[in-house]
């Protein structure tokens, strides 16, 4: 093959960097076969030069600019994570006409408007298949596959160190701390566990998502957020018993041409494929009029997973760049987001009561007053310790919003212990 290498430049060499050089080096033949090239790996910009690493480097340098200003470099990779200077470095590399590859989903659910915009002016790549559920194909399915396709809804399990905490509370009761612990020792976890737990990270995978199946602009802003602190082994033992998963869930909508994009727990029906997904495992199930309903199953997080996207993505643009291709000037619209109070959802609400006559025609004529119907209804224990759980119909947020008010100031309720969203039930 007597074809130009193309170059990669490397920014960041941490888990995810480290298995990008990895593949590289692994999978060169493989990679030229497919590519119709070589691809070569090029300077790599990390913190610490002089630190030992597991992966040979040759071109190392702490200064990732040098790297984005490297004649040399066809696509740039970009693995350093959060806005800046990550943005600034992509903006600049797209810029220069440069491909990137990267896996932030921060940065692409936030900036990704003005970023595609560049790239299709400069006709570069800008591709980010890790940045959502790692090493699962999702973006470009969702571009490509299912183009042809409307997608009324996706549901997922975004969030590989969300999930593995949820799995290790409610299999091995394990507490919430250790096992939070255990998956940042898998490097599974951001580098401020509060993306993971209080669903930053899987808000901004649900805003690109809902972005790619409605061709519209939605950001991490627009998206509910919820995350999994408040979640108690108890309510993961209720669940249970009733039939469900506590999961934490990514949902994007479009309803009656609005989109409605929100990240919190939820009771899954443990017959629901979703319910099935285990540890760091992460899953996209989508709703399409023409597809019917597909998952997409498989690891979201970790070195060699999201790498090997990455490593999808540098081919693309690879033979994007052989073949001369300009990148598809995608029309993207505008369409109104719905506020979380105005979305249709079923809820499961979990109240500390006294046991005692009336109590419960009380709490149903409260849900009733706002037009909030109750499917099922479980009562546990007796006296000062007793429990209602109840799970609704689907009915407006703000109206179960009214519904716990009023129910906080009923003498016989003690607490709202919990309230969490049902999702994946048969209506
Ligand atoms: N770890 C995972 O399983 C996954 C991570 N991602 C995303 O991949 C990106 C990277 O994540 P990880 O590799 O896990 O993080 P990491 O913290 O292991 O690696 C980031 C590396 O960038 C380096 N760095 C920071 N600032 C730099 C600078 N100015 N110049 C050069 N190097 C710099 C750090 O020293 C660190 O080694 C993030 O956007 C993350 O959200 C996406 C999917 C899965
Ligand atoms: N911290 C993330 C990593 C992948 O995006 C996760 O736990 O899923
Ligand atoms: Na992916």
């Amino acid at each position: 093959m007597n074809e130009r290498p193309i170059t990669v430049g490397l920014l960041g060499c941490g888990v995810v960097g480290s298995g990008v050089v990895q593949l590289l080096t692994e999978h060169a033949e493989a990679i030229a076969t497919r590519v119709g090239a070589p691809v070569r790996l090029g300077p790599v910009a990390v913190r610490d030069p002089q630190r030992a690493r597991d992966v040979d480097l040759e071109q190392l340098t702490d200064d990732p600019f040098a790297v984005i200003a490297d004649p040399e470099v066809d696509v740039v990779v970009e693995v350093i994570g959060g806005i800046e200077p990550a943005r600034t470095l992509v903006h600049r590399a797209i810029d220069s006409g440069r491909s990137v590859v990267t896996a932030n989903k921060e940065l692409i659910a936030n900036h990704g408007p003005e970023l595609k915009a560049l790239a299709g002016e400069k006709g570069a790549r800008l591709e980010y298949e890790a940045a959502v559920a790692g090493g699962i194909p999702i973006i470009k399915p969702l571009r490509e596959s299912l183009a042809g396709d409307r997608i009324r809804r996706v549901l997922g399990i975004l969030n590989g160190t969300t999930n593995f905490i949820l799995t290790r509370m409610a299999e091995e009761q394990m507490s919430f701390q250790d096992a939070l612990a255990e998956a940042q020792g898998l490097g599974y976890a951001e580098a401020d566990p509060s993306a993971d737990v209080d669903g930053h990270d899987a808000a901004s995978k649900a805003a690109i998502l809902a972005s790619l199946a409605f061709d519209a602009e939605v950001l991490a802003e627009h998206v509910h957020r919820e995350g999994i602190r408040a979640v108690t082994s108890t309510d993961i033992d209720h669940a249970a018993r009733m039939g469900y998963a506590v999961k934490l869930l990514g949902i994007a909508e479009e309803v009656d041409g609005s989109i409605n994009a929100r990240v919190h727990p939820a009771l899954v029906p443990r017959t629901h494929p979703l319910a099935s997904v285990r540890e760091s495992f992460n899953a996209v199930f989508t709703e399409g009029d023409a597809s019917g309903e597909l998952m997409f199953y498989g690891r979201g997080a970790g070195s060699l997973p999201t790498a090997s996207a990455m490593l999808g993505d540098i081919v693309t643009a690879a033979r994007a760049l052989r073949a001369g291709e300009r990148p598809n000037g995608q029309t993207v619209t505008t369409k109104p987001i719905r506020p979380f109070e105005e979305v249709d959802v079923q809820s499961y609400v979990l109240l500390d009561v006294a046991d005692a006559p009336g109590v419960l025609a009380e709490v149903a004529s409260t849900f009733g007053a706002h037009g909030v119907s109750i499917k099922s209804v479980w009562q546990e224990g007796r006296a000062d310790h007793a429990q209602l759980l109840l799970i609704t119909h689907r009915a407006r947020e703000a109206a179960l919003q009214a519904t716990l008010t009023d129910l906080r100031g009923l003498g016989s309720v003690r607490d709202i212990a919990s309230v969490m969203r049902v999702e994946g039930e048969e209506l």
